[in-house]
């Protein structure tokens, strides 16, 4: 496939190369401040009851005026949350991606497309919530939630919306209902819901504990014996602090490479898994790399960094307020006792805006 793109890099005089003249990022007459009430039918994550100052919506602005569209052009945002990054498609005119799982893996190409991790898909809201997330990992396939990703996302809808100051709006995932929050600062803060423990529902086929949950149990992996906790945060991961016998990992010195698609694809994970390796600093600060499902060993998952911390607490390494290290910078995590969700808190910033033909 040859890609060909136009890209308006952010800065603050905006290079404007041949875009076609329609507003992409066109400024919707019909925004509304999030609603805080809804009738949600995923009963997994309860509305959250953040309180949010008065957004302010302007009427223009220079980014989202910058990105004219004409028909044959797809229109889009690469975006990054510490180093994860992914091409955003803003498709509120349409409840249908714009385009397919096999394009979107073209595009995530980083020799011959545009290069990211993943496709995400600004749509519509649905079952009462402000807007829906849809996206696909570099290798096509669909995930349920992506954590970085949803704080790009919010950004973007910021963006898109033309909104400032502190805002929340309520999402619609594959993982259920989840409430990002755009700060003063620019960094977001995200209601991640409750984990799944429950080993069918993670899913692995490794042996429960007495409540159902896989904790510290033995993963055999081309035999290596690997500790592993597994968690869901609507998609799957494992988790890793040690192999049987020996002290905490040194991430540094593994090969992911090597070593990740063997937990990715093993026979104990029929939705295939993504894998957290991970170092304990102290027990407030952890140090993890990844390997995810469809996307191999990317700088930073949010869902993973979520899901690890809970596997910490569990696993008694830690408190439930982190610092996560991911190669790409840091997250702060807390999975609150009160009600059981977890909070992630971390940067996501735009790139810059492109178009290709479609
Ligand atoms: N990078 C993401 C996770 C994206 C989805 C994952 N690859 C999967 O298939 O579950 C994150 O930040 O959470």
């Amino acid at each position: 496939m040859a890609i060909t793109a136009t890209i308006s890099v952010p800065v603050s005089t905006p290079i404007h190369r041949s875009l076609p003249a329609v507003n992409l990022f066109r400024s919707s007459s019909s925004f509304a401040p999030p609603q805080r009430t809804f009738n949600y039918l995923n009963s997994r994550l309860v509305a959250s009851s953040m309180s949010t100052e008065a957004p302010v919506k302007t009427t223009s602005s220079s980014a989202a005026s910058s990105l004219n569209s004409g028909s044959g052009f797809l229109h889009f945002a690469k975006y990054h949350g510490l180093g994860n990054d992914f091409v955003l498609i803003d498709n509120r005119d349409s409840s249908e991606p714009k385009i397919s799982s096999e394009k979107a893996v073209q595009i995530c190409d980083r020799n011959f497309g545009v290069g990211a991790d993943g496709v995400i898909f600004l749509l519509p809201g649905i079952n009462g919530t402000d807007y829906t997330m849809r996206i696909f990992n570099s290798d096509g396939s669909e995930p349920e939630m992506c954590g970085n990703g949803v704080r790009c996302f919010a950004k973007f809808i910021s963006q898109v919306e033309n909104i400032h100051g502190r805002h929340s709006f309520t999402i619609h995932t594959g993982a259920g209902l989840i409430v990002p929050e755009v700060l003063e600062d620019g960094n977001v803060r995200v209601d991640m819901g409750e984990p799944v423990l429950k080993a069918s529902d993670v899913p692995t086929k490794l042996p429960a504990n007495k409540d159902g949950a896989v904790v510290k149990s033995e993963l055999d992996v081309d035999g290596v014996i690997w500790n592993v906790t597994c968690v869901s945060m609507g998609n799957p991961h494992c988790i890793t602090f040690s192999r049987k016998g020996s002290q905490s990992l040194l991430v540094d010195e593994l090969k992911l490479a090597e070593i990740g698609p063997k937990f990715e694809h093993h026979e104990m994970f029929p939705a295939r898994t993504n894998t957290e390796f991970v170092q304990v600093l102290f027990n407030s600060h952890l140090k993890m790399r990844v390997w995810e499902r469809g996307a191999g060993a990317t700088l930073a998952c949010g869902t993973g960094a979520c899901a690890l911390v809970v596997a910490a607490v569990l696993e008694g390494h830690t408190g439930r307020n982190c610092t996560v290290d991911l190669p790409g910078g840091p997250l702060q995590i807390e999975w609150r006792e009160e009600d059981n969700h977890v909070y992630m808190t971390g940067s996501a910033d735009v790139v810059y805006y492109g178009s290709l033909p479609l």
